[in-house]
């Protein structure tokens, strides 16, 4: 969860192509099935906003490997996040839409970019207020490390080791009109 500053950034290197992407959410949907035995009680979850395309691949991917359509839906973290103003008045949070009924099921939670853990930690109460999952497993396609919180992820497109003055930008064709992930350095 990123603080909206204005930050000049240099690339340092990119870390997956489009193809590379590709082939790891094919891994990862075999990863999800092989898990799960199968994916008759899976539903996917995308955080919002690039976490969202990767659910609708992933449940394209399953759906051709199953044979059977799998429940995507999405979520909307933004009135649940811990960097809101803690003196102004909280808003009134009522969960939108999800797309499916999230109770007694095994939901696979996806994000770009696993860091501190507060996104998941915000996730995890907007996906609470939307009913009561049998179990709940994450997914992210970067892991970056420095986690603030005790989370993890169950499924990982990439683990890379970085430090805090690198970032992690993930580009996703749906959103960014691009695809790859980039290592990016903060320049002083
Ligand atoms: O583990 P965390 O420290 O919470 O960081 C991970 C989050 O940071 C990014 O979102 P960001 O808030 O930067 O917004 P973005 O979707 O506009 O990139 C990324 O998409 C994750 O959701
Ligand atoms: O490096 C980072 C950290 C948080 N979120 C990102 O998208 N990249």
């Amino acid at each position: 969860m990123s603080e909206k500053k204005i930050q000049k950034l240099r690339e340092k290197g990119r870390l997956m192509s489009a193809s590379e992407i590709e082939r790891t959410l094919v891994r990862l949907a075999h990863e999800i099935v092989e898990k799960n035995d199968g994916s008759s009680n899976v539903g996917l979850v995308g955080i919002k906003r690039r976490g969202v395309p990767l659910a609708q691949r992933l449940g394209a991917l399953i759906a051709k490997i199953e044979k059977q359509p799998v429940d995507t839906g999405v979520l909307d973290i933004s009135f649940y996040r811990d960097d809101l103003s803690t003196t102004g008045v909280r808003p009134t949070v009522t969960p939108g839409d999800l797309g499916f009924d999230v109770t007694g099921r095994d939901i696979v939670l996806m994000d770009d970019v696993l860091y501190t853990g507060r996104t998941i930690r915000a996730a995890l109460d907007a996906l609470f207020d939307h009913g009561r999952p049998k179990s709940v497993q994450l997914l992210v396609l970067i892991d970056r490390g420095h986690r603030e919180l005790p989370i993890e992820a169950t499924f990982v497109g990439r683990n890379v080791p970085t430090s805090s003055r690198e970032i992690i930008e993930v580009k996703l064709r749906e959103i960014d009109n691009d695809e790859q992930v980039l290592l990016m350095e903060l320049v002083d």
